[in-house]
């Protein structure tokens, strides 16, 4: 689970502050997946940045587990990072020269969580592949894959250290809608079957339906509670 606990973040604006986000206070429950909306500047890459502890907000906790995120040091954070949150940006952000099974070993590598032996990750990385439906493409460069398929392969990659959080930025934005709406299928099965938060931005409401839970930003401001997205 993933609070939010009263986050305010500016940004310098010539000599005044511009306010992101404004006193929002949110929590995304494991299983679920809790959609972020709202129009365009209204904060919603904000917040998602202070939820990956990417940025330290002005005010405010950010509770991963016991552990206020916010308040850590820049080590710490880092480390958190790696260990808890998986992040899927708007562009999969893959590496060109690694296949698709090398994206999630690396990313293995990188998890400090615990020593796993190398056979152990190989499997996990592969469990995971077919898991996003890639099985047939593990050893495919980004160039050889279609853009939802290399979206499947972040996705899988921010899964690898098997992380409580999963926060995804408008995963879609690059699809068509027919591909958008597989990959928010998926991102769906996936948070139920391996329980994660999972805190998505998505602008339009297209696939509302692979959502459990719905807040809307308007001018750094979140609506005060979740509402139930009626199916
Ligand atoms: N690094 C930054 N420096 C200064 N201002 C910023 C910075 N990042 C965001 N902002 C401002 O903060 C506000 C919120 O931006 P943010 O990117 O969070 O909105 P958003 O809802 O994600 O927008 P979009 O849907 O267009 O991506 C905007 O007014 C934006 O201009």
């Amino acid at each position: 689970m993933i609070t939010l606990d009263d986050i305010t973040l500016t940004f310098p604006d010539g000599d005044a502050r511009i306010t992101a986000v404004d006193h929002v206070s949110l929590t995304a429950p494991n299983g679920v997946v809790t959609g972020i909306t709202g129009p365009s500047g209204s904060g919603k890459s904000s917040i998602l940045a202070v939820a990956a502890t990417l940025i330290r907000p002005d005010s405010g906790r950010v509770w991963i587990g016991d552990t206020d995120a916010a308040a850590l040091s820049r080590d710490d954070a880092t480390a958190l990072r790696r260990d808890s949150i998986g992040i899927v940006f708007q562009q999969s952000n893959l590496l060109p020269s690694l296949t698709a099974r090398e994206q999630l070993l690396v990313m293995a590598e990188l998890g400090g969580r615990s020593r796993r032996s190398r056979a152990a990750v190989r499997l996990r990385a592969d469990d995971l592949l077919d898991a996003v439906g890639l099985s047939g493409h593990r050893d495919k460069r980004p160039a050889q894959l279609s853009g939802g398929q290399r979206q499947r392969v972040a996705i899988a990659r921010a899964l690898v250290n098997d992380p409580g959080v999963l926060l995804v930025d408008e995963p879609t934005s690059a699809l068509d809608q027919e591909r958008g709406g597989e990959i928010m299928d998926l991102l769906a099965r996936l948070t139920r079957e391996r329980q994660t938060a999972t805190l998505l931005i998505t602008h339009d409401l297209v696939h509302r339906d692979a959502l459990d839970e719905l807040i809307t930003v308007v001018d750094g401001r979140a609506s005060t509670a979740a509402h139930r997205v009626e199916a």
